[in-house]
């Protein structure tokens, strides 16, 4: 099967060069419009696909990030691989500002997002015991160590609803009771409805700061995320330019089974599924609908 990186974007990167045939593409979804148009192109002969998670400008808040629409078009557009880039807080003194976590657990404390493909019509229930794919993100971290970023690998994200920043026993309570890794206000629900749509999905989060649990720190504002992103943006380009040459332009089957997560998931007789559900998740869930 042919390759077809997708990069989602995060808070500091909001395009990436060197693409050949570049051109932003409008992509419709029956889950609305993705955050922005994608950047599709080609680099060192492998499918691309860009999506600045915010919008370019970044326009959505972590809150209205059109989740289900961003992993639809993707979907639709051929990816088959998610390498989700997320600016993050850090809850380990070792995990400093600048450093790259590969991310491989969540703990999802968001509650105002749509975070399933799924429901009344045609019901799925997914496993995201492991909601990262291993085998993208090995490549991912070695591609972070041949660029020369000191990146780390395997670690829980807390994503939170925000827009706001934790309160110091939120930070406490993550860092101390739950040992969460870092924090962010955007892994979920993504990767989960990247599992649903049976994409492998890979998570590079980007360390600013050190949240506001840190006696020797100040605690996090929005101006010393930019100041570490920007001195960074960089480095994750330089990630992202690796993975097209250490992928192939052709893939064998995920050894986990991210592109067969549906194979046993849809819990819905087919003769009770709703005929307008199904017709909405034609790129999500084709492969297993149209048989
Ligand atoms: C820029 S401050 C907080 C903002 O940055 C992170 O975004 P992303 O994960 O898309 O890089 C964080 O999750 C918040 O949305
Ligand atoms: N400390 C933090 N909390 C939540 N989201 C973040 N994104 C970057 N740093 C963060």
């Amino acid at each position: 099967m042919e390759t077809m990186i997708g990069v989602i974007g995060g808070s500091g990167l909001y395009e990436i060069a060197g693409l050949e045939d570049a051109r932003w593409q409008a992509v419709d979804t029956p889950w609305g419009t993705p955050s922005d148009e994608i950047l599709t192109g080609r680099l060192n002969g492998v499918k691309m696909a860009f999506l600045p998670r915010h919008g370019r400008g970044h326009v959505h808040s972590p809150t209205t990030v059109p989740y289900r629409a961003n992993i639809d078009a993707l979907k639709r557009l051929g990816v088959t691989d998610v390498i989700a880039v997320s600016a993050c807080g850090s809850f380990r003194e070792e995990y400093a500002p600048g450093h790259f976590l590969i991310v491989d657990q969540y703990i999802d404390r968001t509650f105002a997002r749509e975070k399933s493909f799924f429901g009344t019509g045609c019901v799925a229930h997914v496993s995201v015991a492991h909601p990262t794919c291993a085998r993208l993100s090995d490549v991912c971290y070695q591609a972070a160590q041949d660029s020369g970023i000191t990146a780390h690998r395997g670690g829980t994200y807390l994503t939170m609803e925000g827009p706001q920043f934790s309160t110091l026993a939120e930070s406490r309570l993550y860092r101390d009771v739950w040992g969460c890794d870092v924090i962010g206000m955007t892994g979920m629900p993504e990767a989960k409805l990247a599992r649903e749509a049976e994409l492998c999905y890979a998570s590079v989060a980007m360390i600013t700061d050190y949240d506001c649990w840190h006696p020797d720190h100040d605690a996090v504002e929005v101006t010393q995320i930019i100041a570490t992103l920007t001195q960074n943006a960089d480095n994750a380009r330089s990630l992202v330019a690796r993975l097209p040459a250490m992928l192939g332009a052709t893939r064998a089957p995920c050894p986990q089974g991210c592109d067969r997560a549906l194979d046993t998931a849809i819990m819905t007789a087919p003769a009770k599924r709703d005929p307008a559900v199904l017709a909405k998740l034609d790129a999500v869930a084709g492969r297993v609908l149209k048989g």
